[in-house]
């Protein structure tokens, strides 16, 4: 291929990454809203940072919803890094919280 298609190429496809990423965004605002109501209802009933059950429950869904079963174990990957992240965002709000009460 000459370098100026492969450069087209290229382009035509991390524009659809960049089209794809602008409303992934919005919807993991979304989560991370989701998951700092949760915080603060863990917070004021003691409840653990982790429910480990809850997330086993979402990677089999997420596993029984994917189209192409060889992408499965990467959007597992992927999850195991979203609820790595959303629980430091969960564990920063009860921080706060916990702070606000001393
Ligand atoms: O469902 C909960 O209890 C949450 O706090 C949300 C969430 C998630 O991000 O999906 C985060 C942490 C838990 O380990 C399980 C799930």
């Amino acid at each position: 291929m000459a370098e100026e298609e492969t450069n087209k190429e290229l382009k035509k496809w991390r524009d659809q990454i960049n089209a794809v990423d602008a409303q992934i965004v919005p919807l993991l605002e979304k989560r991370l809203a989701a998951a700092k109501q949760i915080a603060q209802i863990k917070h004021t009933h003691q409840l653990a940072l982790t429910n480990r059950g809850r997330e086993k429950e979402i990677l089999e869904t997420l596993a029984s919803s994917v189209n192409d079963e060889t992408l499965a174990p990467y959007i597992r990957e992927l999850y195991q890094d979203v609820f790595l992240v959303s629980k430091q965002y969960q564990a920063k709000v009860i921080k706060e919280l916990q702070d606000q009460e001393k």
